[in-house]
């Protein structure tokens, strides 16, 4: 896919295109939902884009932090969009001074340079500057530039809209299931094995401490079954118990996403892998001691070969 960062004005272009705008992190249901109307709507000449923003509004122009982290990398999101058939992404950085953008300069001077022949949003779409305008507006707008558009509606799971934010929340309280279902599949993070502090074999249960993973937004403290998969040409699945955590047993003193592969031995480090969430086990406990925690592994392992039925 052809990605394109964008600081301000996006650079002309004479293709047509039918553009989706919107972050799209983690390319949920709803997210699903404006892509198939995208499918629906191009020609063959006509490339699919996404107009993508680089950070949360709520981040950048109120501090809120809990729109700093995402659900997906720009990474993440590039894979995704591209096996829904997206052939280009522009990547907006969203800063203050752009925050300052009107409808009518993103519509009539941005929207315009793009050739745009169609454009798609969700329903609760608001855009320029302090959130002026919404769908019926930029509808309006877009008759100047000659591109129609649509305004797909939210998709609803059991009476509640499917939003980044609420599978946000749902990981933060350890709920993969639930965000699984808002998703259309796994809660996931991809990284790199880095080196930890060499202990995880001594106690019999050697995790890959995964790297990298600073954007994505913390999965709560605890124990959860899961999928490690080898990100190579023809990947491999493991099944996993995770740890993700602050391991106050051992003193441990920042955030960290651990990964002890069942039936599972060789070398991984330096490899990109990728961890999949499926049930939060318990949470993250504070033992008086190693032999203790080892105990509680071995129980964890029971239980998660018996839900697997390993
Ligand atoms: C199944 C499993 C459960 C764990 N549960 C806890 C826990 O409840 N509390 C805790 O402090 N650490 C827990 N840990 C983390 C261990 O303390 C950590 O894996 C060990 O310190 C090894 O660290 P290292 O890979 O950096 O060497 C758990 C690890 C695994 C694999
Ligand atoms: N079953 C397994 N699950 C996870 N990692 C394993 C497993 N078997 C071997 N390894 C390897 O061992 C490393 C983890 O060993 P560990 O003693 O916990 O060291 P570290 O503290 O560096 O993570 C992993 O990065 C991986 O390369």
């Amino acid at each position: 896919m052809e990605m394109i960062e964008v600081q301000g004005q996006p650079p002309n272009n004479s293709e047509p295109v039918v553009l989706i705008i919107g972050k799209m992190d983690g390319v949920h249901l709803g997210h699903q939902s404006l892509l198939q109307e995208a499918e629906r709507l191009a020609t063959e000449e006509d490339k699919i884009a996404v107009y993508g923003f680089s950070d949360h509004p709520k981040w950048v122009l109120r501090g809120d932090e809990s729109f700093k982290y995402s659900l997906s990398t720009i990474e993440d999101r590039q894979t995704r969009l591209e096996q829904f058939g997206v052939d280009r992404y522009y990547h907006v950085h969203f800063t203050k001074e752009y925050a300052k953008t009107s409808p009518e300069e993103f519509v009539l001077q941005h929207l315009n340079r793009l050739n745009v022949r169609h454009v798609i949003v969700g329903e609760d779409f608001r855009f320029g500057k302090g959130r002026g305008s919404d769908a019926e507006g930029l509808a309006e707008l877009c008759q100047q530039i000659g591109a129609g558009v649509s305004i797909v509606p939210g998709v609803q799971l059991h009476d509640r809209k499917v939003s980044s934010t609420d599978i946000r929340t749902h990981v933060t309280q350890g709920r993969m299931e639930a965000a699984q279902a808002m998703l259309g599949r796994p809660f996931e993070i991809t990284g790199v094995v880095e080196k930890g502090e060499q202990l995880g074999r001594q106690l019999g249960f050697p995790t890959l401490n995964v790297g990298g993973i600073d954007e994505y937004v913390k999965v709560k403290p605890g124990v959860y079954l899961g999928l490690v998969k080898k990100v190579q040409e023809a990947p491999e699945y493991y099944y996993t118990l995770i740890s993700a955590g602050y391991r106050p047993t051992v003193n441990g003193d920042s955030y960290k996403v651990e990964a002890y592969l069942l039936d599972f031995s060789g070398d991984l480090y330096d490899q990109k892998v990728t961890v999949q969430f499926l049930r939060h086990m318990r949470d993250e406990e504070n033992f008086d001691g190693m032999d203790a925690l080892i105990e509680q592994m071995h129980q964890d392992e029971k239980n998660a070969r018996a839900i697997l039925g390993l």
